[in-house]
């Protein structure tokens, strides 16, 4: 990391809790847990419009929301998501869609003096076979996972949009790249939802119908890494106050899993006692993408949920707010 790239931030996010701050999301995964971070650092001024009250696709929606509202931080947390399967389905969505949402928030962002504006991209950026585990220099160094290549395209632009508005503008954009997500609010859709809530969905009800078997999607071989959502939240605030830097930042957990280990681990937690079908019709996508964060972690900043007492808490979550 130059020089730059190393600066600490001088102004500081944390110091001015009636500060305006935009979070856009704010009902998602993601999202929703940033709003319960900065509700309970006591920030009071938050920015929140829902998908119906702001379409961020709409460009002069945005400009007149950004002229109206003036936030002075803005963290970008609404985007088109989901699996390999959405992924994979919905190419032209995940692509035009993303760039469409972080082009105007970005751009209105600068254009109405925000400070700063934190964007969150995803390790899918990453190339299908990059060195593991992977550093932020990986970037654009070959082919995608063709899977989500159009998802990763979208973001790797949100990455360089950040960079050429510091570089022209001398603005204070920075990039972060969490790894899979999990925890309260995901997306529990049983086609379109990342394989933690799916599974946990379909385990549930699996458990609850009396099943005597759930299907799992691929081979199970693929490694992925999982950091709880609250662990991001985390992140985020602690790039806002500390980092501001040209090149983006790998937010992990540095553990990863075989799908396999973590379809037996959510069987456990969930109580389902038939047995695993595998799918292999189903993609399995890229084999591996575990992150090195240590840049993140020379910072500072340490990730404190693991992976069981996170699918533990999830599932207590699941029980309490996910219908039946
Ligand atoms: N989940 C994961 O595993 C990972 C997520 N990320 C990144 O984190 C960010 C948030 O993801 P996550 O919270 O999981 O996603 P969610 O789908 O849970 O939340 C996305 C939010 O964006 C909103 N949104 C979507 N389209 C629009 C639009 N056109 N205008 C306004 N709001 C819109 C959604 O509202 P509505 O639902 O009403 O449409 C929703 O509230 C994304 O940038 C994603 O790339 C990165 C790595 C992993
Ligand atoms: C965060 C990241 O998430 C996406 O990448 P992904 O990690 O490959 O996504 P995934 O969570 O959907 O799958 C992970 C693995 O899990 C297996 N798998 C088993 N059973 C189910 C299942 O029931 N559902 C799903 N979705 N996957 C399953 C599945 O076959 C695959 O091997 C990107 O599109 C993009 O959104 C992105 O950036």
């Amino acid at each position: 990391m130059g020089s730059q790239d190393a600066a600490l931030s001088s102004s500081s996010f944390l110091d001015d809790k009636s500060a305006k701050v935009f979070v856009s999301g704010h009902r998602g995964l993601v999202g929703s847990a940033i709003v319960r971070k900065l509700t309970e650092l006591g920030f009071t001024n938050l920015i929140l419009r829902s998908h119906a009250e702001l379409d961020l696709t709409r460009q002069s929606d945005v400009e007149a929301f950004f002229a109206s509202t003036k936030p002075e931080y803005v963290i970008v947390a609404a985007a088109k998501v989901g699996g390999i399967h959405a992924n994979n389905t919905y190419p032209a969505d995940f692509i035009a869609i993303n760039l469409q949402i972080q082009t105007n928030v970005i751009d209105s962002a600068y254009r109405n003096g925000a400070k700063k504006l934190l964007f969150l991209g995803s390790s899918c950026i990453y190339p299908k076979f990059a060195p593991q585990p992977i550093p932020e220099d990986a970037l654009l160094t070959g082919p995608l996972e063709p899977t989500n290549e159009w998802y990763a395209i979208a973001k790797i632009a949100g990455i360089k949009m950040c960079q050429a508005y510091r570089i022209q503008h001398k603005w204070d954009a920075i990039s972060g790249m969490p790894t899979n997500l999990y925890g309260p609010n995901d997306n529990f859709h049983p086609e379109n939802s990342h394989v933690l809530p799916a599974l946990m969905r379909r385990f549930h009800e699996a458990k609850v119908n009396g099943a005597k078997e759930v299907v799992v999607w691929g081979t199970g071989s693929p490694l992925r890494e999982f950091l709880h959502v609250d662990d991001l939240a985390d992140a985020v605030v602690f790039m806002m106050e500390k980092y501001s830097g040209l090149e983006h930042l790998n937010v992990g957990s540095g553990k990863e899993v075989t799908i396999k280990e973590l379809a037996e681990s959510m069987k456990e937690v969930v109580g389902f006692e038939g047995d695993l079908v595998w799918d292999s019709t189903k993609p399995d996508g890229t084999p591996r993408k575990l992150m090195d964060s240590s840049k993140l972690a020379a910072l500072g900043w340490t990730p404190k949920v693991s992976l069981k007492d996170g699918l533990v808490d999830t599932y207590k979550w699941y029980l309490e707010n996910v219908k039946q």
